[in-house]
């Protein structure tokens, strides 16, 4: 059987389109869900809730209650502004993990434990005017509030909003992997992550690109020179920050509520009212006085909380792992595969020059149970493994059939076989990388910032490598002719 090896560059490959469409592509994947005229907002960019079971740990020794001078000027600043049913029940603290929201008193479940206005919002038409005249149309609204953000420091203690800003974390402080050194990128090499990682770069290069004149001819608003590290650092901020509002169709910046730092275990999402012109927070456990308050960012994979956030959470019950099939050049029936595939909407994706790479990339999850039916697996991806697998030309209406298991045993079982190829190749590059990783003195890694990236690259291959062996496991036992599915 002929299997094509993944494109050396997927970047290119993944989109087939320049790197700025991140932006575009980024608000179609993010999703609000609606109740009434209350709609669920979600950072963005990233997905859905999640309620899986696996708690962010919260301890309340290691809580230290809102009392730095800045904590105190911002939430003074709040009450200033009228936004009294913001702090009223919550304050501001210090965890683990940063800055953080803590109960000032005990909540219950289903009780409203914040709620915010629609002017506390920052949104990206709140850049003056002069600067938005000279930014390309197409400028990206996380590059906006990115420039919201560095004309607001520039504007130090003048801003109307320089308590929040005295907030947003110094250069350093965000782990994103778009801040990696190449060394340290180099251990996730084979994780989906670093080539999410040098998209997510290229596409910030290119933006900042694109909003040079704005910055060179509004210095009075920026400072004289805004580097590159600077502007990605403000566009990372608000990756990490930014909530997709679907009623006002925008993106914002939501002050004290971002300080709410993520649990993939809570059910709890910030929501927000049409009708009223509010944000509100509803719990869905109850806090003791001076526990930590958390909500979910979505149902997210290490790798878009390592790309997006920063950090990662140990056994991520979201992760996923990409991989990627494709027909090979030397399959004589690649042409009438190709055209198979492409007519029941099975795409592949462009290369660089155009032409087409005869592959894809898929998302798989972790299957839970070996004599199951897979699930976790994409029917898509087994269906591309069955059309690779074909011996003569496939009828015009095999794509369809594909989905699901051939009638010939010995057919699906040599489709499942090739699968698990690809997989136990996958397998042993992540246990190659793993055992680098562990066999990586600690003098590779010296300080807690590099430990801390190691333990982040560990998190991401560790779910990549069981999400692979629940799938190899499950395909071992379907992939010979007695043990392979019928439909
Ligand atoms: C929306 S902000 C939350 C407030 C943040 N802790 C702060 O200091 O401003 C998101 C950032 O909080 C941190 N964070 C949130 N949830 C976390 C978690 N479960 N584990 C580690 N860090 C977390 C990460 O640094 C992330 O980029």
């Amino acid at each position: 059987m002929l299997v094509e090896e993944k494109p050396a560059n997927r970047r290119l490959y993944k989109t087939g389109k320049d790197s700025t469409d991140f932006s575009k592509s980024s608000t179609k994947v993010a999703m609000w869900c609606r109740a009434r005229h209350r709609i669920i907002c979600l950072p963005q960019p990233s997905a859905i809730c999640g309620n899986a079971r696996a708690r962010v740990s919260n301890l309340v020794s290691q809580v230290h209650a809102g009392s730095s001078k800045g904590q105190v000027e911002f939430l003074n600043w709040l009450r200033n502004r009228g936004e009294n049913d913001a702090c009223s029940k919550i304050t501001v603290g210090m965890t683990m993990h940063g800055r953080s929201l803590l109960a000032a008193r005990s909540i219950q479940a289903g009780e409203c434990m914040l709620r915010v206005t629609r002017e506390l919002m920052i949104t990206p038409d709140m850049l003056p005017e002069e600067v938005t005249q000279m930014l390309p149309k197409d400028t990206s609204d996380w590059a906006r509030l990115a420039l919201f953000i560095l004309a607001e420091q520039h504007a130090g203690q003048k801003s109307a909003w320089a308590p929040y800003m005295s907030c947003l974390p110094r250069i350093g402080s965000i782990h994103s992997t778009v801040f990696w050194k190449k060394e340290e990128l180099a251990m996730l090499r084979q994780s989906s992550l670093y080539h999410e990682t040098m998209q997510r770069r290229a596409v910030i290069r290119a933006e900042y690109a694109a909003v040079q004149s704005a910055l060179q001819d509004c210095r009075h608003i920026f400072g004289d020179s805004v580097s590159h590290l600077h502007f990605k650092h403000a566009y990372v901020t608000v990756c990490s920050r930014a909530w997709g509002i679907e009623a006002l169709h925008t993106l914002a910046l939501v002050p004290f509520v971002d300080f709410l730092n993520h649990d993939s275990s809570c059910r709890t999402l910030l929501s927000y009212d049409e009708e009223k012109g509010f944000a509100e927070v509803v719990a869905d456990r109850d806090y003791v006085a001076g526990e930590q308050v958390v909500i979910s960012y979505g149902r997210l994979s290490n790798v878009t909380l390592a790309l997006d956030f920063g950090f990662t959470v140990p056994h991520n019950p979201f992760d996923q792992v990409e991989i990627w099939m494709g027909l090979s050049r030397k399959d004589v029936l690649r042409t009438s595969k190709l055209k198979l595939l492409h007519s029941h909407d099975m795409h592949t994706l462009p290369k660089f020059d155009g032409s087409d790479s005869g592959g894809n990339s898929f998302s798989m999850q972790e299957v839970k149970s070996v004599i199951g039916r897979g699930k976790g697996i994409p029917h898509s991806l087994r269906a591309f493994a069955r059309i690779i697998c074909a011996s003569s030309s496939p009828a015009k209406h095999d794509g369809r059939l594909a989905r699901r298991p051939l009638k010939d045993k010995i057919k699906e079982a040599q489709a499942m076989s090739l699968l698990l190829a690809r997989i136990e190749t996958l397998i042993e590059e992540h246990v190659a990388a793993f055992l680098a990783l562990q066999i990586g003195s600690s003098s590779q890694f010296p300080g807690c910032v590099q430990s801390l990236r190691r333990e982040m690259t560990e998190a991401v291959l560790g779910g990549e490598l069981r999400i692979l062996r629940s799938a190899a496991a499950w395909l071992n036992h379907h992939s010979t002719p007695l043990t392979v599915l019928n439909d």
